[in-house]
């Protein structure tokens, strides 16, 4: 599948406990530091209002909402990029996430132990995030060491690498990311292989107290800095979404209600995580299965055919396509096209969020 988010922070934050709502996995999550050691993934159903419409219109066998991957990554402490705590195993298991999701801590509770002893957010994300810079800056100078040599060669593609990365050296040796490089999609593209952790998107999840969704300052401080740095931050009672969790749906619905809460907030972070891997969904509607896939935005119908199958990228003829408003507008395929609105796109098409797509293929 190749996507997902790595979830990262300072041990004892509530990492795992968020883990286990996503994927109600039921791992270990315990009140002390380096509860986990390897990394847990699952594999997690992205929700999307939009399948339930085309659904009640096309009456479908079955329903498939499209799928994103999330890592539980033990936790990160001071030295990390040093080899202190679990260091150097953290740092190689999230240079292979496309998206981090950073938990914060955000509440006061005596008896969940906090590494520094203090409940601080803005410390927290700094020492979390000084580590990742230092661990990009000494594989940034490797790599300059490296490419300048084959530069010196003659390597055209070595000295356009060189070029990003001495962009980038600077900020990383005053403990800043990568990101705030703002590098193009080309110069991104040059070093993707490199795995740099501070060039990944980023969102926050402050972790609150059950009443910590208002009046919180450690919220609003995480917020202010979220803002410096244009990332987003999601509030989140990690104790009670894995509570949540556990639950039936009709159980949920009355919760939910109980607490005033219009989704669970996990709804939020898992739609968080999809939107940071800058990814998009189109579906197939038939009476079959009405089906999200997930395809980078950007592609072209037969790119999008081949998440499906390679048989249908590579026999890839055309493609009908009806736009997800018009679908629903015109109450399904036969209405939408009666009223014009399904298209034949070929092989340049680039596709738009939320297409109904149907293939026509020959192999
Ligand atoms: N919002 C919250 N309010 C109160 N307690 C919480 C909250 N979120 C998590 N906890 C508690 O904090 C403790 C640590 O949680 P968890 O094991 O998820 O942390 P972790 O970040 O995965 O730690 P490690 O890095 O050691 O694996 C658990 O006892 C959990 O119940
Ligand atoms: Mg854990």
């Amino acid at each position: 599948m190749g996507f997902n988010c790595g979830i990262v922070g300072l041990p004892n934050v509530g990492k795992s406990t968020l883990f286990n709502a996503l994927t109600k996995a039921g791992i270990a999550a315990e009140n002390f530091p380096f509860c986990t050691k390897d990394p847990n993934t699952g594999i997690v159903p992205v929700p999307d209002p939009r399948l339930k419409k085309l659904a009640d219109i096309v009456n479908p066998e079955r329903v498939l909402p499209t799928t994103m991957e999330f890592v539980d990554i033990a936790g990160l402490v001071a030295g990390a990029s040093k080899g202190e705590g679990m260091g150097n195993q953290f740092l190689a298991n999230i240079r292979e996430t496309d998206a981090i999701a950073h938990v914060v801590r955000c509440f006061d509770d005596d008896n969940v132990v906090h590494v520094d002893g203090r409940v601080s957010p803005i410390d927290d994300i700094e020492t979390i995030n000084t580590e990742l810079a230092l661990a990009d800056l000494e594989a940034v100078e490797r790599a300059i060491l490296n490419l300048t040599k084959k530069a010196k060669g003659g390597d055209k593609d070595a000295s356009a690498m060189l070029d990003v990365f001495k962009k980038i050296e600077p900020l990383l040796a005053e403990g800043k990311a990568a990101r705030a490089a703002n590098l193009d999609a080309d110069e991104k593209k040059l070093i993707r292989s490199y795995g740099l952790i501070t060039l990944k998107p980023t969102m926050y999840i402050a972790n609150v107290a059950e009443d910590g969704f208002e009046n919180n300052p450690y919220l609003d401080a995480v917020r202010d800095y979220a803002t410096g740095e244009e990332s987003i931050v999601i509030p989140l009672c990690n104790q009670i979404e894995a509570e949540i969790a556990q639950l039936d749906e009709e159980d949920k619905k009355d919760f939910l209600a109980e607490m005033d809460m219009e989704e669970a907030g996990l709804d939020q972070v898992i739609r968080g995580g999809y939107d940071l891997l800058d990814m998009q969904t189109y579906f197939t509607a038939g009476v079959k299965e009405v089906r999200a896939w997930t395809v980078a935005i950007g592609a072209t119908a037969p790119q999008a055919a081949g998440v499906i199958h390679t048989d249908f990228e590579r026999g890839f003829i055309r493609a009908e396509v009806i736009a997800y408003n018009d679908f629903i507008e015109y109450n399904g395929e036969k209405g939408a096209a009666a009223a014009g609105k399904s298209r034949l796109e070929g092989k340049t098409y680039i596709v738009q969020d939320g297409d109904v797509m149907h293939f026509r293929f020959n192999v």
